[in-house]
């Protein structure tokens, strides 16, 4: 039978085309998909049915996904680490432009001269008026950027492309980050030291429990006055009321972000985009590929890649059928796995089993089809989260 995928949002054509016709049906209704599909639909666990072994976010927050309720129920939730970063990048560079010059006011003020036809006297007016709109060169400046992952450490590199000092903070770096890292970026050792030493500090870490609300009023405090904040991360990082505030008393110049609300739409002092970050054909492209190239080779084969929830494991086909196995990573759950296989004389050929957190998943390869009821028996277990026969040995 074809394999069921909703799709939650508008993916990528490139993307669903890798999805072979004959062992797939892509739809935005399903009653009972196999997997799900989605970019920042915001999902919520009643949504989920329980058909649904495996979801896909065709991009990098997987903030708008109940993630420990898909642990709970033993569905990996992959994400598309890097394939947009180069599109936010970009818009960061853009937004460090439009922070630094008079771009957008100057441009609402020549929108004012449309019907002065005389072209002399409007040239003789904007250059007595083109003062009001000097700027300053990023050259030279300190940028700080949070959160050095795949778009920060883009960020950094891009912006001593364009001769700015780089400051860093991320508590939690990985090592390969810390190796796509241009030695220039300096470490800043708390964000309190970082946001009082920059002239433009950029946003790139993910919404947690840890994250919400971590730029707060304290923060804004130590901000030089011609500071500008720019958040193309999410809107949650930010605690709104320090923010309005600060700009209300001027503690920072200006704030640029991808995220609108209410009460900061109309600002002189803000400039926001609707969370267009991710926004190019490209990164649509990159992210649509890459989601839909995990979720088979999760469906045909088991296999986990770029999943936020599950640890990576990734076994070769040898053959046979495949069962695999998700359960709450304590002792001797895999053993009476094993024994149950054994017990009815089936024999395993290769197997690999790995944990994270709280998460073991197995992936058993075995030489004879089990029987339902021996699977049903197996998910029984106490602390078998699920089972999934995969192919079939006959
Ligand atoms: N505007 C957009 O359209 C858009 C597009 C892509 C991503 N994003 C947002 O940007 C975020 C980052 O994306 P990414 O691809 O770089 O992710 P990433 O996982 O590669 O990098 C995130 C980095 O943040 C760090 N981090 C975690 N907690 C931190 C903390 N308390 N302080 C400082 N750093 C911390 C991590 O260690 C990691 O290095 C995403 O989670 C998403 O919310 C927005
Ligand atoms: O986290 C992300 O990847 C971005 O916020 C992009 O979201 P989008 O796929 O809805 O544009």
């Amino acid at each position: 039978m074809a394999k069921r995928i909703l799709t939650l949002n508008q993916i990528s054509v490139l993307g669903l085309e890798r999805f072979p016709r004959d062992t797939y049906e892509i739809a935005s209704e399903f009653a009972h998909p196999d997997a799900i599909l989605l970019r920042s639909h915001k999902l919520q666990a009643t949504d989920i049915p329980d058909t649904v072994l495996g979801i896909a976010r065709a991009g990098a927050g997987v903030n708008n996904i109940p993630v420990d309720e898909c642990t709970r129920r033993g569905i990996p939730v992959f994400n598309t680490p890097g394939a947009n970063a180069n599109a936010v990048k970009e818009l960061v560079a853009a937004g460090l432009l439009l922070g630094s010059r008079g771009i957008i006011e100057g441009n609402d003020y020549v929108d004012t001269l449309a019907g002065m036809d005389d072209k002399a006297e409007l040239n003789r007016t904007l250059e007595a008026q083109k003062k009001q709109f000097k700027g300053s060169e990023l050259y030279g400046k300190r940028l700080g950027v949070v959160g050095l992952g795949a778009i920060g450490s883009l960020v950094a590199e891009m912006a001593l492309t364009l001769g700015m000092e780089v400051m860093g903070y991320d508590p939690a770096l990985s090592v390969d980050a810390a190796w796509r890292l241009p030695s220039e970026v300096r470490k800043a050792d708390t964000l309190s030291a970082l946001f009082s030493r920059c002239d433009y500090i950029s946003l790139h870490l993910p919404v947690l429990d840890t994250t919400r609300n971590l730029i707060n009023a304290e923060l804004f405090g130590v901000m030089p006055r011609h500071a500008c904040l720019l958040n193309f991360a999410r809107q949650e990082i930010i605690d709104e009321a320090a923010l309005v505030e600060a700009l209300d008393k001027k503690q920072l110049r200006k704030y640029i972000a991808d995220f609108p609300t209410p009460a900061l739409i109309g600002r002189k002092d803000v400039i926001l985009t609707p969370h267009i970050g991710a926004s190019t054909d490209e990164a649509e492209d990159n992210c649509a590929v890459m989601a839909v190239e995990q979720l088979r080779d999760f469906l045909e084969n088991g296999n986990i890649r770029n999943a936020v929830n599950f640890p990576t494991l990734q076994l070769e086909r040898v053959g046979g059928c495949r069962l695999a196995v998700t359960n709450t990573n304590v002792p001797k759950i895999l053993g009476s796995v094993l024994a149950l296989l054994a017990d009815q004389n089936i024999n395993v050929i290769d197997m690999l089993n790995k944990s994270r957190d709280e998460v073991a998943y197995n992936l058993i390869d075995i030489d004879t089809t089990p029987p339902d009821e021996l699977l049903q028996h197996m998910r029984q277990l106490d602390g078998v989260t699920s089972v999934r026969l995969i192919g079939d040995c006959s």
